[in-house]
């Protein structure tokens, strides 16, 4: 389906609204005198596009003005500095504390009040302190104990709230105390089968790599090794890497396939498995790829290998899903599953799709009015397809803004440039697909635009997760049009629990809504129960000595090439599998 984007460039025309909220008509008084930017107020005005503009105009039946947006910018903090550091590395603790945390499943170890208090060996322990983590936050107080004492674990915790560490630290420990207690340390290595005791999956090739980056930093000088392979980069750098040793591979699916089908990696010494972004992973278009690679190679079973899922949104049929790659797992929900942080200050404004681009122009020129030393703040502005991406960023581009773009059609040199320009600040404005929806750490991001909404609310999620990050305030913005009508009441309830305002007009919206279709995921239960196993008598993702039947998964090129690398592996199926290092 095209997006607005689209139809500017494809020349349609959306189709006519039902209701016709007005657009927000304050105009920044730099632009009141100034020409008209080539394609902006010229062409996509109302007035000059649309020969009933003055209906844009109108206010909506029976519903309160939308605020004006660029007024109220003035008001935000949307220079994305701390809200109130308290020496927690620069994150603001106290914007957690409140949160509520739900965990459900058997035994499940008690949370660790302080890093002291977690036993991640002094090596590991070192590096926590010199990347500044002070105190842990609530995912990581959590999730880290439950890591330690061997427990397969589904995590859901709101975007930039530290889940990376919370799977690589107990990864590397274990890691490090598999090590200590095995005679085979190192006898892979030299071998042209890499064989690897840790595998993390994520979704995207950026997100792949900065897990990498973070994963090397806090395994600095343990001697564990950590290796990227995703795709769009060097084969034969990412082999040459592989040669050299891997204990943690961190990999995008296509990718790993290539490699384990070639031989070059084997899965059989797998002992930790973590998918960052978990839904995402399992959902359709991934799920063949993770089921391929995590049940049919040489991969030890649930209950052998230890498994961890985590991401800040989990539908319940992908809970459903994600029960047959786990064993006797513990659930942990910090926050509501799928809810977004109330550090970021969500807006959203009706503005039809004709007026997008001056809408836009509008924001960041406002921006730009009251951020620092008059510099444009760092925005990131979500499109619909690649080609909107592209003509946007062009657009913007020709019209002064430096901008700069990514999607899924750039190479990877491409990709990786504009990520660079766009985090140093040289271009402080990206456009960006759902490439760049989930997982990226980018500091400072003070404002995600939404110029064409997502069609799924967890999409929404993700994206505006971009911002807001680690004790941080951040800005979102969405520009709603009648196509948007099928997320009105998915977004509406998001920025109520969000506590954020609600305009009338959105309500009307979501009332229409929930008489007609709800979002494909929502159900009638996202915003009611977490885990899953809660509402279902049989428990599918506790019973896998039966449904593995104490096999291994498969027969991939590569068994039997790598030595055992740990005991843990003779422990009975079915149970639940202390880890190495216990
Ligand atoms: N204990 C801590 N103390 C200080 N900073 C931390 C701590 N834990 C994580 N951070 C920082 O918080 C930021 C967000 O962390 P991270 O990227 O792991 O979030 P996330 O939960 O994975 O987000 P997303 O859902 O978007 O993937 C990072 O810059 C990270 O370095």
């Amino acid at each position: 389906m095209s997006s607005w984007s689209d139809s500017v460039a494809g020349g349609a025309d959306p189709a006519a609204p039902m209701y016709r909220p007005s657009r927000p008509s304050y105009v920044p008084p730099h632009l009141r005198s100034s020409k008209p930017l080539s394609a902006s107020a010229a062409e996509f005005s109302p007035s000059s596009r649309n020969p009933n503009s003055n209906r844009l105009r109108q206010p909506p039946r029976a519903a309160s003005r939308p605020p004006a947006p660029v007024e109220a910018l003035s008001n935000l903090d949307i220079s994305g500095v701390d809200v109130r550091s308290d020496g927690g590395g620069g994150i603001n603790f106290d914007a957690y504390e409140d949160i509520p945390v739900e965990t459900s499943g058997s035994d499940v170890p008690p949370p660790a009040g302080t890093f002291a208090e977690i036993d991640l060996g002094e090596a590991l322990g070192r590096n926590v302190g010199r990347c500044g983590y002070v105190r842990p936050t609530p995912v990581q107080r959590h999730a880290i104990p439950i890591s330690l004492a061997g427990r397969d674990l589904m995590a859901c915790a709101q975007t930039g709230s530290g889940k990376t560490a919370a799977f690589c630290f107990p990864i590397i420990s274990g890691v490090l105390r598999n090590r200590s207690s095995s005679s085979q340390q190192g006898a892979y290595r030299g071998a042209r089968t890499a064989c690897p005791v840790a595998l993390i999956m994520s979704p995207t090739r950026e997100l792949a790599s900065q897990i990498h980056v973070e994963a090397k930093k806090f395994a600095f000088q343990t001697g564990v090794k950590v290796v990227v392979a995703y795709g769009g980069a060097s084969m034969y750098q990412q082999l040459r890497d592989l040669e050299k040793g891997v204990d943690i591979l961190v990999a995008t699916p296509g990718r790993l396939v290539d490699l384990v089908e070639r031989a070059r990696v084997s899965l059989q010494n797998i002992k930790y498995l973590a998918l960052d972004e978990a839904d995402r992973m399992l959902d359709m278009g991934f799920e063949p790829q993770i089921r391929k690679i995590v049940e049919q190679m040489d991969m030890p079973p649930p209950g052998i290998r230890q498994t961890m899922l985590f991401s800040a949104t989990f539908p319940q049929e992908i809970q459903r899903l994600a029960s047959d790659f786990l064993s006797n797992y513990i659930f942990l929900a910090v926050g509501r599953v799928g809810s977004s942080t109330d550090l970021i200050t969500q807006r959203v404004e009706y503005v039809p799709d004709l007026d997008k681009r001056g809408h836009l122009v509008d924001l960041l020129h406002a921006q730009r009015f009251n951020g620092a030393d008059g510099k444009q703040a760092l925005t990131l502005v979500f499109v619909e397809t690649k080609r909107g991406a592209d003509s946007l960023e062009n657009w913007l581009s020709t019209n002064g803004f430096s901008a700069t773009v990514i999607h899924g059609d750039r190479n990877q040199y491409e990709r990786e440039q504009a990520l660079k320009s766009f985090k140093v600040g040289r271009t402080p404005i990206l456009v960006a697909t759902d490439v760049a929806a989930r997982g990226l750490d980018i500091p400072h991001v003070a404002h995600v635009i939404n110029f064409d909404l997502p069609k799924d609310i967890d999409d929404y999620v993700h994206r505006i997760g971009r911002t807001g990050r680690a004790g941080k305030s951040g800005l979102a913005t969405a520009f709603f049009s009648n196509g948007n009508q099928p997320l009105a009441k998915a977004l509406a309830d998001l920025m109520q629990e969000a506590n954020q305002e609600v305009p009338d007009w959105l309500v009307q919206y979501a009332e229409r809504t929930s008489y007609g279709g709800r979002s494909r995921r929502l159900g009638g239960s996202r915003f009611g129960g977490h885990d899953y196993r809660k509402d279902v008598p049989l428990r599918r993702g506790n019973n896998h000595s039966q449904s593995y039947g104490g096999q291994f998964g498969g027969n991939a090129s590569a068994v039997g090439v790598c030595p055992n690398y740990s005991n843990a592996y003779d422990l009975g199926h079915g149970s639940v599998v202390a880890s190495g290092w216990e």
